[in-house]
């Protein structure tokens, strides 16, 4: 009997990954995020990375860093998690998981405790000794919404366009 693959990827990198994919749609140079909400299931129903709104041209609108506030794109971004949210098929996104790049600041962190969204899988903590982080922390822990981070079995996923 042929027995079946043993590499294939847990749930866990698979969400993560989708994640990862995503955002490397993002323009931003510095920092690409990418989101991926999973349901109950195991069924994919919300992706997004960070960009301008609608109708807002990459091409018009800064991605710096520093500068005067409306000079940079903190004013206009719009977060992974905020996109994969709106962007979900479902409108209950009660008791789904969202799988990020980075630990969620404290405005999306309000727009994934009020999803209902229950858990949080992120990769990367570098901005946790920034307030925003720390009221994220604050409010998770208030709505007993989980956070944990993942932790990969493998360094990278390789993906072949020429098979
Ligand atoms: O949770 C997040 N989700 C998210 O999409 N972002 C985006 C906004 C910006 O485009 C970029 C952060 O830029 P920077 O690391 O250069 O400050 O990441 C940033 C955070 C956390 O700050
Ligand atoms: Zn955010």
């Amino acid at each position: 009997m042929v027995g079946k693959r043993t590499d294939y990827l847990s749930w866990d990198e698979y969400f993560m990954a989708v994640a990862l994919l995503s955002g490397l749609r993002s323009k931003d140079p510095n920092t690409q995020v990418g989101a991926c909400v999973a349901n109950s299931q195991n069924k994919i129903v919300g992706v997004g990375y960070n960009g301008f709104p609608w109708g807002c041209s990459d091409d018009e609108l800064p991605w710096s860093r520093e500068g005067n506030y409306l000079d940079t794109k903190y004013p206009y971004v719009c977060h992974a998690e905020l996109n994969a949210v709106l962007n979900s098929i479902s409108y209950d996104l009660r008791d789904c998981r969202i799988y990020v790049a980075l630990f969620p600041c404290n405005e999306c962190t309000k727009v994934i405790i009020q999803a209902g969204i229950r858990e949080i899988i992120y990769l990367s903590d570098k901005y946790a000794d920034t307030d925003s982080v720390r009221a994220s922390k604050i409010m998770l822990d208030k709505s007993n919404t989980s956070y944990r981070q993942f932790t990969p079995d493998r360094e990278s996923i390789l993906l072949h366009f020429s098979q």
